[in-house]
C-alpha cells in the first residue's frame, strides 16, 4: 500500500522483573494510512497505552518493528527519534502535560522553538492556532487558570503546531463532560481535514471510538483486525 504512514509487524512489548514476565504485546500488526482517524479500543490494562507509546518511539519494544514514514524507528539513534518525535509526531494525554508556569501561548509555541524558529515568528503562528482551537481570547492563561476542555484544546494545539503527519491521543477526553467532548473530537475532525493528519486515539468512549474511520480492539495484546 503506497499511503502507508506506520506500519507495526509483531511487535511485542514484555516486562521482567526478577521471575515474574508480564506479556503485555504479543506481536502487533497495524498499519495506519496517511490523514485516516483511526480508534484503539480494548479493555483496561489490554496494553494500548502501551501500543501508543511505542508507535511514538517512548518507549523500547522488545520485539517486531515499528516503521513510520520509512524508517525503523529502533533503527534510529536517541537523537533522531527526539528530532523525529519533535518534527513528525504530536502526543495528547488525558493529563495534558502542559508546562504550568508558561502561558496557553508559550505551551503551543515551544516545539516551534525547540525547532529553532524565532520567537517573533513562534509566538505569531502558536496565535494563529490557538485562534483555530478556538482559544484566542485564552492565550496569556496558565494551565492552571483554563478548564479542562480548554487545556485539551491547548494541548492538541500544541501538539499539532508542527503540522505533523501523525498525532498519537491517549483518552483525550477521558476527563471531559459529554458536550466538551464531542466538541473535541469535532476539533480533531477538523484539523485531520484541514492538515491531513493522521490521528491514533486510545479511548474507552466507544460513542467516541465510533465516529473515526476505522475501529480497532485491542485483546490479549493483539490488534484485532488490524491491517486493513
Ligand atoms: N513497568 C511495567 N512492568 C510490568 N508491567 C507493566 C509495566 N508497565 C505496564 N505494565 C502492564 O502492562 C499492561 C498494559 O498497560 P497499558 O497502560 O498499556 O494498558 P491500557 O490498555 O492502556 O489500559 P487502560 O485502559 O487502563 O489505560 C498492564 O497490565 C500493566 O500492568
Amino acid at each position: 500500500m503506497s499511503d502507508v504512514l506506520l506500519s507495526c509487524r509483531g511487535v511485542t512489548k514484555t516486562y521482567q522483573e526478577g521471575k515474574l514476565t508480564t506479556s503485555v504485546l504479543n506481536g502487533v500488526d497495524l498499519d495506519i494510512r496517511e490523514g485516516e482517524l483511526l480508534a484503539i479500543v480494548g479493555s483496561s490494562g489490554s496494553g494500548k497505552s502501551t501500543l501508543l507509546h511505542l508507535l511514538g518511539a517512548l518507549d523500547e519494544l522488545t520485539a517486531g518493528e515499528v516503521r513510520f514514514q520509512d524508517k525503523v524507528l529502533h533503527q534510529l539513534s536517541q537523537k533522531q527519534q527526539a528530532k523525529m518525535r519533535n518534527d513528525s509526531l504530536g502526543f495528547v494525554y488525558q493529563f495534558h502535560h502542559l508546562l504550568g508556569e508558561f502561558s496557553a501561548l508559550e505551551n503551543v509555541a515551544m516545539p516551534l522553538l525547540i525547532s529553532g524558529m524565532s520567537i517573533k515568528q513562534a509566538k505569531a503562528k502558536a496565535q494563529a492556532m490557538l485562534d483555530r482551537v478556538g482559544l484566542s481570547h485564552r492565550v496569556a492563561h496558565r494551565p492552571a487558570e483554563l478548564s479542562g476542555g480548554e487545556r485539551q484544546r491547548v494541548a492538541i494545539a500544541r501538539a499539532l503546531i508542527n503540522e505533523p503527519a501523525l498525532l498519537l491521543a491517549d483518552e483525550p477526553t477521558g476527563n471531559l463532560d459529554a458536550h466538551t467532548a464531542e466538541s473535541i473530537y469535532q476539533l480533531m475532525r477538523e484539523l485531520n481535514q484541514s492538515l491531513k493528519t493522521a490521528f491514533v486515539v486510545v479511548t474507552h468512549d466507544l460513542s467516541l471510538a465510533a465516529k473515526f474511520d476505522r475501529q480497532l480492539h485491542m485483546q490479549d495484546g493483539v490488534l484485532q483486525g488490524a491491517i486493513a
